[in-house]
């Protein structure tokens, strides 16, 4: 699976840690940046990150900042990202089963490292569950008019 990952200055220990953790043999990552501590907007992180993701119905996107909000506000604004803030493990399954979300937006200022790597690597394995779920994205689709 391909993984883009960004982050703000809010949220760059906790990229740093998310990226160690994951197996590279299941995940392709490609980091977007920041790439040092220096104080950055998210807009264009998320931005970036959600454009590329979109692109590629198969693709996965990680934007982590202090609370994870600002970025999820941003890459909703791209048509087909499916952002959501995900602080427990339960609601990272939610969000993949029910919501087919594609990007997830992590606060590094809300959680500790050992949970946001469980909530990463239950997001990454949770798939979509369709059925009564596809009727409910579809219409997040259709408003915002994009046909995948
Ligand atoms: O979600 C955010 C903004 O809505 C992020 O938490 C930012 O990282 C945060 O706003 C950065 O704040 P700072 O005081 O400039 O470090």
């Amino acid at each position: 699976m391909k993984l883009f990952i960004g982050c703000d200055h809010g949220g760059y220990q906790l990229k740093n840690e998310i990226i160690s953790a994951l197996n590279k043999e299941q995940v392709d990552i490609e980091d977007l940046g920041i790439h040092e501590q220096v104080s950055t907007d998210y807009g264009p992180i998320a931005k970036h990150v959600a454009e590329l993701v979109v692109e590629d119905s198969d693709a996965r996107g990680i934007l982590i900042c202090g609370t994870g909000i600002g970025m999820s506000m941003m890459a909703n604004k791209v048509r087909g990202a499916r952002a959501a803030v995900v602080h427990d493990t339960f609601s990272a399954e939610a969000t993949r089963s029910h919501n087919d979300a594609n990007i997830l937006c992590l606060g590094e200022r809300v959680i500790g490292p050992g949970l946001a790597i469980k909530i990463v690597e239950t997001w990454l394995q949770t798939p979509f569950a369709g059925g009564r779920h596809q009727r409910r994205v579809d219409y997040i689709k259709n408003y915002e008019g994009k046909d995948e």
